[in-house]
């Protein structure tokens, strides 16, 4: 589904690539960790697949469209097929939960009655229904984190780009942003998370791809976070580790067996490099650091556009392909597609739930629905949307138990405008115009068609339960070890142990401790939230003239 063929990128003149000469794939329904010391290129790669800068060298296609060939006007439609999550969440601050979801309906011209809908729904999968009022600053950061990742699959992504999604939360709030992308990749979503944390990957026992430098030099289908011992990627890293001082400081890794280099999964074992080749540096894009970050804050704001006021994408599509005129893009070189976005065919969908349902969820506590348990206190307080901001910490917050209901196939019936939607409004009937699809959400379990994809098998266990070190260890390395131990085995319990038995007191404790909101990280981040309340105000302007003009007209 994506390719990278020999892909490399240069952000300055002849400086060494961010990526180099890199080769991989990634499956529809993959979940995968991207790992790689700081600077190693997992950004730039996940940024890559949003189109967010093209490659000097090589190629990439996302389902079939080589994103070289793509038209600049296509590529807000094409990333709203692809939701992202960042680390330091980038909701707008002067947004509520449910309007910072709802915006990202809105510029796809979703009307007021489907966005209630649909983000009151979603709120309620990621347990945050509840806090629907409050603004990011008055919750914790893995509500926040929650909020992010709702706002990013309010669309119904086929891809969820995550990066480090848990990098500034607490155990407890990593698990539960690591149950929700579980949930979301068992929906069929393709996952690719990058992290820098050990305890996740080694638990969730995923697809873990590493990057060294900008080059690819680890595949394993079920890995851990540091290389076999012995394989080439273990090499790598401990020399780096030994040139950078970090070695003392890092644990030993946790297997003994050596893998190749590269271990291309059963079925992409044609198409995957056996390692990556150095290439030399083409000559890359002039362009300084502010300015990448200037591109960067334009480009998330094109996606922030408003639509045209049409039905949904794909009906918005075919509309414009069946207009006399109309054109119809040659977005690869192997296939012509009316659609920049991102779709399989259902059964493939059905096929890959049906597959993954069972297995990636299981780990998850989940209520009797298969949802997602959050421990958001008693389980004894009703459901319903909080109207009392002014103290934000005071009430029950009661777990989501609504159906989980992937619906990736659910498509939006626009209204010509989009209008304010308020999360309080007590209107619950949908609209008729409303796609019945979105009412209806489909049992998960639901067998799918014969044409299961196949998908290796889950690790009952990662490997590392089982298997010492090799060599013994420095002290320093074992004083590194026991809090990422500690880590792991939090992180399993907070995995396994129902959130029914888990105390109120707990929660707000989870949630005093991650209070802090941060600030957008960059220039770029800080450019996108003026740019997206700029678009924000042209929405309402465009409103305003809409109603001017049709009191005109009366
Ligand atoms: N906008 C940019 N302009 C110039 N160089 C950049 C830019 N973004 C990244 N780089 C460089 O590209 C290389 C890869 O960076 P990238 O952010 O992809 O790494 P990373 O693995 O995501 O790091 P981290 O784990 O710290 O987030 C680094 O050397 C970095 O300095």
């Amino acid at each position: 589904m994506i390719r990278f063929e020999h892909v490399t990128r240069s952000y300055a003149p002849g400086g060494r690539p961010a990526l180099d000469d890199v080769s991989i794939e990634f499956g529809r329904g993959d979940f995968v960790f991207l790992i790689g010391a700081s600077g190693s290129g997992k950004s730039t790669l996940l940024r890559m697949i949003l189109r967010e800068g093209l490659p000097q060298r090589g190629k990439i296609t996302v389902a079939g469209q080589n994103l070289g060939l793509m038209l600049e006007r296509r590529v807000p439609e094409y990333r709203r097929s692809i939701g992202m999550v960042f680390q330091d969440f980038r909701l707008l601050p002067d947004k509520t939960v449910f309007d910072n979801v709802a915006f990202a309906m809105r510029v796809i011209g979703a009307s007021r009655g489907q966005i209630r809908k649909r983000v009151t729904q979603v709120l309620k999968r990621v347990g945050l229904d509840h806090l629907a009022k409050r603004y990011p600053h008055e919750i914790s950061g893995g509500e926040q984190q929650r909020a992010a990742i709702a706002r990013a699959i309010v669309n119904n992504p086929a891809i969820l780009l995550a990066d480090e999604p848990t990098g500034n939360l607490d155990p407890r709030a990593s698990a539960e942003v690591m149950k929700i992308l579980r949930w979301i990749n068992a929906a069929g979503t393709t996952v690719i998370m990058a992290t820098h944390d050990r305890a996740i990957v080694d638990r969730m026992g995923k697809r873990v791809v590493q990057l060294h430098k900008g080059k690819l030099v680890r595949d394993e289908r079920h890995g851990l976070y540091d290389p076999p011992e012995g394989s080439e990627a273990w090499q790598i890293l401990v020399k780096e580790e030994a040139e950078s001082g970090l070695r003392a400081e890092d644990p030993a890794p946790l297997r003994t067996q050596a893998v190749p280099l590269v271990a291309p999964a059963e079925d992409e074992a044609e198409d995957s490099p056996a390692s990556a080749n150095s290439a030399a540096s083409p000559e890359p894009a002039r362009r300084s650091a502010s300015e990448e970050a200037t591109e960067q804050a334009h480009e998330q704001a094109q996606d922030a556009t408003p639509a045209e006021p049409s039905a949904s994408q794909e009906d918005a599509q075919h509309e414009r392909a069946a207009e006399p005129g109309a054109e119809t893009e040659e977005v690869s070189t192997a296939t012509k597609t009316e659609s920049v976005r991102i779709v399989w065919p259902e059964e493939q969908k059905a096929a890959r739930y049906d597959d993954a349902a069972e297995s990636l969820i299981s780990a998850a506590p989940m209520d009797s629905d298969h949802m997602p348990v959050f421990d958001n206190g008693s389980e004894d307080e009703p459901q319903e949307v909080d109207e009392h901001r002014d103290s934000p910490r005071s009430e029950p917050e009661a777990p989501a138990s609504e159906a989980p209901a992937p619906e990736r196939t659910e498509s939006v019936t626009a209204e010509p405008e989009a209008e304010e939607v308020s999360p309080v409004d007590t209107e619950t009937e949908p609209k008729a115009s409303e796609s019945p699809a979105a009412a209806a959400a489909p049992e998960p379990a639901t067998p799918g068609p014969a044409a299961l994809a196949p998908t290796a098998p889950e690790p009952a266990e990662p490997e590392s339960a089982a298997i010492k070190p090799a060599a013994p260890e420095p002290l320093a390395s074992k004083r590194r070890r026991e809090p990422d131990q500690d880590r792991l085995a939090w992180l399993t319990s907070a995995f396994e142990e129902q959130s029914a038995s888990s105390t109120r007191t707990a929660s707000s404790e989870t949630a005093e401790s991650s209070t802090a909101v941060p600030k957008p990280k960059s220039s770029a981040s800080e450019a996108t939230y003026a740019d997206s309340r700029r678009t924000e105000e042209q929405l309402e302007a465009s409103k305003r003239g809409i109603f001017r003009r049709r009191r005109g007209k009366r």
